[in-house]
């Protein structure tokens, strides 16, 4: 589909690139010829999908263990990666969230949510940025959001609102950080189904409806998401700032993807938090 080489030069930090959409964007990234970095916070995790990587496809990829919760430790990171040489791209992927009513969530829960998805985001967008401006050097940011930017989302407040936050510092950044050279931009996937997503959002007895009420019948392939993403971050995108591209094959249209959720009986909402507290 695209040129061989399309991201050859790049040198790209994929935050959560250990598991699901991360990894299959990373993937792609180094088919396309980028230099690849994975961070999260599971390192055998991190290092087995590098591994798999390197013996597939012969790029460079390489591992760092970081909690993006922790503004001091992705400092440390990005000092890390910088020492070698600058990043180019900085992909905001990894993020947290589950189904729960919101009045039982408590303020630890709702952190639980917002620390990676909102403030992590913040933190690798900020340690990135600001070593771009200081050295003149060009940078993209792509932040993986959600439709919930668009429809907001029941059950699930604050992943919502956290992907809202980051829809809305790729639209300010655009603008305070085009002039010097960084373009920020966002995908809003539909379902995706990874094995991440799926435990934290589908338990058992959960509507399978995903794919039978989308628009096309189907859920979203990875590889779709990988294209895209390495499309918006390569020089071809070079004139699209600020923009977050819905991949959703029109689902939003039709619902927030959570309004089965309203049917659930309290023995059902019981049962879920009970499978929490059993770990
Ligand atoms: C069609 C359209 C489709 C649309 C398709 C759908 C689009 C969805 C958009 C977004 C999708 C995703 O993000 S998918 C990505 C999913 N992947 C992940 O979530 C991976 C990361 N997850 C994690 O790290 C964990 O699962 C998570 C629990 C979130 C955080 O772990 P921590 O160790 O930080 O937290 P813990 O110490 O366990 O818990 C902290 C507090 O949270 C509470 N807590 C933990 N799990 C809880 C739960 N399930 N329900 C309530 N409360 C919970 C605990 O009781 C604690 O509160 P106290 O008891 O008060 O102490
Ligand atoms: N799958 C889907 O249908 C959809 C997904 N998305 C978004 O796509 C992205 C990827 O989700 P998906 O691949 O499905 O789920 P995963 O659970 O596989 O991905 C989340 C990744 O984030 C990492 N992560 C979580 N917390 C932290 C942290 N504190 N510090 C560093 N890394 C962290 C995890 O690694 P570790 O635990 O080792 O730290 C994991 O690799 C997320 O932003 C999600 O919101 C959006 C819409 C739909």
């Amino acid at each position: 589909m695209f040129e061989k080489g399309l991201l050859k030069g790049k040198r790209i930090l994929v935050t959560g690139g250990g598991s699901g959409l991360g990894a299959a964007m990373g993937r792609r990234f180094v088919e396309l010829g980028a230099e690849l970095i994975i961070c999260g916070r599971r390192l055998e995790l991190l290092e087995q999908t590098a591994a798999l990587m390197r013996a597939d496809l012969g790029g460079k990829v390489s591992v760092a263990r970081c909690d993006i919760r922790d503004g001091a430790a992705v400092d440390v990171m990005m000092d890390a990666l910088w020492r070698e040489a600058p990043l180019d791209v900085l992909v905001n992927n990894a993020a947290a969230t589950f189904i729960a009513q919101t009045e039982h969530l408590s303020f630890r829960a709702a952190d639980a949510i917002l620390a990676p998805t909102l403030h992590g985001a913040m933190y690798c967008t900020l340690a990135a940025g600001k070593r771009w401006i200081e050295t003149a050097h060009k940078g993209v940011v792509l932040s993986i959001l959600s439709t919930s930017t668009i429809t907001g989302r029941a059950f699930t407040v604050p992943s919502a609102m956290a992907k809202s936050a980051v829809l809305a510092m790729t639209k300010s950044l655009a603008v305070e950080w085009g002039p010097k050279g960084i373009r920020t931009v966002a995908i809003a996937p539909g379902a995706f189904p990874t094995p991440g997503a799926s435990g934290q959002l589908r338990p058992e007895g959960r509507d399978e409806g995903w794919a039978s009420k989308n628009p096309l019948g189907r859920v979203g392939e990875h590889g779709e998401l990988a294209d895209l993403a390495s499309f918006l971050i390569s020089d071809r995108a070079g004139y699209i700032n600020g923009e977050m591209v819905v991949l959703d094959g029109g689902s939003h249209l039709r619902s927030s993807g959570a309004e089965d959720l309203l049917q659930w009986t309290d023995a059902q909402w019981e049962k879920q938090r009970a499978a929490r507290s059993k770990g």
